[in-house]
């Protein structure tokens, strides 16, 4: 059942990176916002008179925690009527009229295998508030690897908190890789990282999250190392 429209007010907001920002929003009209990490919410925004072409869905960064507030991550795109309405006109106080929590790219009900979670710019909202439940909830789980690529360090989302993420999860381990930098870290796009990582063919589940190219080129790849497509779960944002 699709969820009806409400209301949503940004409490906050933050610039994250010099293109994305953090938007805290709360739903008033609920006591407490549950949702599933990897679930996303979808605003109509007012840029388009038809309504379904105000629509944009973006994934919650934040895990449900018994509140009503939730976190988006949003890059401006080039061009891009939606992103830059909401850089342009949304500051703390605006509301939104929303709707979610939507969408079925969440975590396998039992984390028997190691888990990939591979993804590019905003990509790693869904993964932030995966880990943070993992970690929160005490989920059993084999290894997790968050493979993270951006162009340059100042691209890196949640860089700290996901090197204190694996100080703090058993198990999980954090790539980040630039492709237009050098740095101390690794250089490059995320597809080395995880055919590496997977080269002893364990059993695993890949979450892929971003936009298509690189999503179309992970799951080509994976599928040509001898995992099926019920191995590889694929969330396109556009
Ligand atoms: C389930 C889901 C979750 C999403 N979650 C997020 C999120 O957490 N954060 C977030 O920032 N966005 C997210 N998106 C994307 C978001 O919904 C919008 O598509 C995005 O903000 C662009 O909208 P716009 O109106 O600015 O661009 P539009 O005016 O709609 O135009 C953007 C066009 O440019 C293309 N495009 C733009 N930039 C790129 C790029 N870097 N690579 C490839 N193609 C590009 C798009 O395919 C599209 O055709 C999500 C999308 C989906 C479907």
């Amino acid at each position: 059942m699709i969820p009806s429209w409400q209301t949503g007010i940004v409490t906050k907001v933050e610039q994250a990176t010099p293109n994305t920002r953090r938007y805290w929003i709360q739903l008033p009209e609920a006591e407490k916002f549950d949702f599933k990490p990897g679930q996303f919410v979808t605003l109509d925004l007012p840029i388009h008179e038809q309504r379904n072409k105000r629509w944009r869905s973006y994934s919650i960064a934040s895990m449900p925690d018994g509140s009503n507030v939730i976190e988006l991550v949003i890059v401006a795109l080039d061009g891009g009527v939606g992103s830059n309405y909401i850089f342009n006109e949304v500051k703390e106080g605006h509301q939104f009229t929303l709707r979610g929590p939507q969408g079925v790219f969440v975590m396998p009900e039992i984390i028997d295998r190691d888990l990939y979670m591979i993804c590019t710019g905003t990509g790693i909202a869904p993964f932030r508030s995966m880990a943070h439940y993992i970690k929160t909830h005490n989920i059993p789980h084999k290894d997790i690897h968050l493979i993270f690529g951006t162009r340059t360090s100042k691209d890196l989302l949640y860089h700290d908190e996901m090197k204190e993420l694996e100080k703090t999860l058993p198990g999980f381990t954090y790539h980040a890789t630039l492709s237009r930098e050098e740095w101390q870290g690794r250089t490059g796009y995320v597809h080395d990282i995880y055919e590496q990582l997977s080269a002893a063919k364990n059993p695993a589940y890949f979450m892929l999250c971003g936009w298509r190219a690189m999503t179309d080129e992970a799951r080509d790849r994976i599928l040509k190392h001898g995992y099926t497509s019920k191995d590889v779960h694929v969330e396109i944002y556009g």
